[in-house]
């Protein structure tokens, strides 16, 4: 028999409903025993002695033993949660941003208190990848692990190439929808998949890098003279996070967008659906795809969580326990395109090379190669002239013409 949860739930907006509706429909042996929200002058679907604003009104219930965690407050989740897992309560949370900044902590507390902390809901949506990385990819060797991990840049890069919309209509249909962040710039500018990079990395490499040592640039600087390029050459630009193993010792991170091509399983994602591509030296290149935002798709892995913890599932960062000797390396070049508008910007630029630059009176654009650390060095210059950047790896042939180097496929 599966133990019975009692359960305090932190946060009913877009996720916190979802659950509840489908925890709704289901006989669980689960118990929602108190809300926690923010706001007490929201109207609410459900009765008004269900919702407290006091953490310590579920915080302090012995007999609430499961924490649900989905607010959009990273610092009041850090609380919340390690309050809950230091008082012995197990805790299923989405909260990417407070995971991907604490997790070293996080996984500590857990050790220490013999907790649990879920969040398969928290990268990906409804794509169940934390798990496979931890159980089913346990022995297998990753070459690399990409894909779309932010379901809002997603919809708004489908909308505005196939529906012609502006970036900023776009922008606020995926914020109606539910799909974007409390500040959409976590979104946009490539933060949230840094986040979702970096607790799959801790999960798929063993490799527990802090958010901040790795490069997001995002979508916002996307404008049309992208897109007409990207057609140009029957591409598509998704925002693609990538963690890559170079050799035994070094793995490179980065979130930008990416010129995809036809061939590529990403050139068929579309909208708030989010792909993650996982290549591996046995199973060779597998695809997960799912929704990755919404409150009904992030809903049902939050649910498997809490469906896990009533047999208690714990993560046992089993690579990061038995190979742990990885070091992030921020040295890879990586082929890049940068359409932008001021010369002292491409000239303050170190390229390892340049294969081809273009000046028009419309369009200006390097093609080359860059070390992941000279992006991060220049990253606030590169935002500031406006200037889109994207990984160009279909069109290293034109790098490769030059013989100056060879680019392996990511
Ligand atoms: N939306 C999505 O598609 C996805 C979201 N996530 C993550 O899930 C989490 C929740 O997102 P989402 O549901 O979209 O957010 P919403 O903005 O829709 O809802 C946030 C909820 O948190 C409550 N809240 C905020 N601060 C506090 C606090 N200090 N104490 C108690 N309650 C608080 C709000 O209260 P009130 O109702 O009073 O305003 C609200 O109910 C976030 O971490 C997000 O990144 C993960 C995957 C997908
Ligand atoms: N804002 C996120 C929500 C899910 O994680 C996204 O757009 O993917």
């Amino acid at each position: 028999m599966s133990k019975r949860l009692t359960i305090g739930l932190f946060g009913f907006g877009v996720v916190g409903q979802g659950l509840y509706d489908i925890i709704s429909t289901k006989d669980l042996n689960i118990e929602i025993r108190k809300i926690a929200i923010k706001n007490p002058d929201k109207k609410r679907s459900l009765p008004d002695e269900l919702f407290t604003t006091d953490a310590n009104v579920i915080l302090n219930d012995p007999e609430i033993n499961t924490i649900i965690e989905l607010i959009n407050d990273a610092d009041a989740a850090y609380e919340i949660v390690t309050r809950a897992l230091k008082s012995g309560k197990n805790v299923v949370s989405a909260n990417k941003k407070m995971i991907a900044e604490h997790l070293d902590e996080l996984v500590e507390l857990q050790e220490k208190y013999g907790t649990s902390l879920l969040y398969e809901g928290s990268v990906c949506g409804s794509i169940p990848i934390i798990r496979n990385l931890e159980e089913y990819y346990d022995n297998e060797l990753l070459h690399s692990i990409s894909g779309i991990f932010n379901g809002s840049s997603n919809f708004i890069l489908s909308k505005i190439a196939n529906e012609g919309l502006e970036y900023a209509d776009a922008l606020k249909q995926a914020q109606d929808l539910g799909f974007a962040e409390k500040d959409p710039i976590l979104d946009v500018g490539g933060y949230d998949p840094k986040y979702k990079l970096v607790i799959a990395a801790a999960h798929a490499y063993g490799l527990f890098v802090r958010p901040e040592e790795v490069l997001n640039i995002g979508i916002q600087n996307f404008s049309n003279a992208d897109l007409q390029f990207a057609q140009e050459h029957q591409l598509k630009i998704k925002l693609v996070p990538t963690a890559k193993k170079l050799n035994d010792k070094e793995l490179a991170m980065y979130v930008i967008p990416k010129l995809v091509p036809k061939s590529d399983f990403l050139y068929n994602v579309e909208n708030e659906y989010n792909a993650v591509s996982v290549k591996a030296a046995f199973a060779d290149q597998q695809l997960f795809y799912g929704k990755g935002a919404g409150g009904h798709p992030t809903g049902s892995a939050v649910l498997s969580d809490v469906a896990a913890l009533r047999y208690d599932y714990r993560y046992e960062y089993k690579k990061f326990n038995h190979d742990s000797k990885l070091k992030l390396q921020n040295d890879h070049v990586i082929p890049v395109y940068i359409r932008y508008n001021n010369e002292d910007l491409i000239n303050s630029l170190h390229f390892e090379f340049i294969a081809e630059q273009h000046k028009s009176l419309d369009l200006k654009y390097v093609l080359g190669g860059i070390k992941i650390s000279e992006l991060i060095l220049k990253k606030q210059d590169i935002l500031d002239d406006g200037a889109f950047l994207a990984q160009a790896s279909a069109l290293t042939e034109k790098f490769e013409e030059l013989k100056r180097v060879k680019f392996e496929k990511i």
